[in-house]
């Protein structure tokens, strides 16, 4: 994974790249892949972009657990925290806000992704055709935002100061393109393909991750106890001085049991399980040749599971995280969001989401976790969607 795009590079089968479009981010090689990447990830972890959708975070986790005290038992967390994130991943790639139009992405992304894992045959009626035809439909909608957008910078004459980057689609609209120089500018249909496979690597992890966090926790009631406390202890002393509550980014990634129950879960969910790789040259690994051409499979489970890694791997222990914190080296051995050049840019944003989330679950809500397990293949979900019955915190 640390290598410069030169030995290994990135191939996935052949559904998924049919439907991603030859030049996804995911797909793409070079000085284009660093170019794309560089920008995305700059944009993302900027502490502008984090005080700014902090609030974003906030509204929406706060507005959907508000709703849960009316809902009717059992609520699903699985659905519950994909209604959040996808709110906030379409609010950080492209500015829309809950409606009818996020509705309706929403349902053509879904109907995209299915066929992201199926049997490669596009005729009518088959799975990769209906979502081939929903990624048409996908990329009619994103481009017309993008239109949209372009003319506002065209007509305010707009020069990279003028207005405000406030999305992904900002920052690819505006590469290149300024002093009216439009020989750099990154093409239309560059940046519409990149803004919705873009959602893939956003859109299940995040949810998935908040789901299985509340699977353990459900599971350790003394780390959700220490979590509670914690988070509590915090809130008090927030309110305290504002009232208002409104948090900051650094306010969350201050809180240290928070964030190492983040970390353990993100080791033991191994959302993203592993990621394929194609040798563009004969490779030696520790006395093994692999032949240029062969694919190599790197598996991330396998090094989070692993004794030599973590003692008692299958424990899910946060308090791990305290005596491992100096010791461990993160490159190779704590490897949820990757690694090297393809590192996932969105990494301090889902932690963020992740921390929110936890802040606001253990402060309102008690809860009590139906009976449910975790299926791996091919991607991490959890058998029943994670049924629970909550129970308001009166503070
Ligand atoms: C818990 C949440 C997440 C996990 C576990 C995760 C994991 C990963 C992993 C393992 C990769 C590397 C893939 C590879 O090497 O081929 C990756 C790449 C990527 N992720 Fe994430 N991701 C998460 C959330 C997000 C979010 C919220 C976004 C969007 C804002 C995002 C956007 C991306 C993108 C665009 C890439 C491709 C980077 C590149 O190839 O240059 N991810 N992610």
């Amino acid at each position: 994974m640390q290598n410069h795009g030169n030995t290994f590079i990135p191939a996935y089968p052949k559904s998924i790249t049919e439907l991603m479009g030859k030049y996804s981010i995911l797909q793409i090689n070079g000085s284009l892949h660093k170019r794309v990447h560089g920008l995305i990830a700059g944009f993302l972890k900027s502490p502008q972009f984090k005080a700014r959708i902090t609030a974003d975070i906030e509204n929406s986790v706060k507005l959907n657990l508000s709703l849960w005290r009316d809902m009717q038992s059992p609520i699903y967390v699985q659905d519950e925290t994909q209604k959040i994130t996808f709110e906030v991943l379409v609010k950080v790639l492209m500015s829309i806000d809950p409606g009818e139009d996020l509705n309706l992405l929403k349902r053509e992304f879904e109907e995209f992704i299915k066929g992201l894992i199926c049997i490669p045959i596009k005729l009518p009626g088959t799975r990769l055709y209906k979502s081939l035809k929903a990624r048409e439909r996908l990329l009619k909608m994103v481009g017309k935002i993008l239109e949209v957008k372009k003319m506002a910078m065209e007509n305010t004459n707009c020069t990279q100061n003028t207005i405000p980057v406030k999305d992904a689609m900002d920052v690819l609209l505006r590469e290149g393109g300024e002093q009216n120089n439009e020989t750099h500018a990154l093409p239309l249909d560059f940046i519409t393909g990149n803004i919705i496979e873009m959602m893939i690597p956003g859109e299940e992890t995040v949810p998935m991750a908040m789901t299985l966090a509340v699977k353990f926790l459900s599971d350790s009631p003394v780390a959700l106890d220490k979590l509670r406390e914690e988070n509590m202890e915090f809130k008090r002393q927030k309110n305290k001085f504002d009232s208002s509550e409104n948090y900051a980014w650094t306010d969350y990634m201050s809180l240290p049991f928070t964030q190492n129950v983040i970390s353990e879960t993100l080791r033991m969910a191994n959302i993203i399980n592993a990621v394929w790789r194609k040798a563009q040259r004969d490779v030696e690994i520790k006395g093994y040749l692999i032949p240029k051409g062969w694919c190599v499979l790197a598996s991330f489970t396998s090094v989070h599971m692993d004794e030599e890694n973590y003692k008692s791997p299958y424990q899910f222990d946060p308090w791990r995280w305290e005596k491992l914190e100096a010791a461990v080296n993160y490159n190779t051995r704590f490897t949820p969001f990757g690694g090297g050049q393809r590192l996932c840019p969105g990494l301090e944003l889902s932690r963020l989401e992740l921390s929110v989330f936890l802040h606001h679950l253990v402060t309102n809500y008690r809860w009590v976790a139906e009976k449910d397990g975790i299926v791996h293949f091919p991607t991490v979900k959890m058998k029943r969607k994670l049924p629970i019955t909550v129970t308001s915190i009166s503070t």
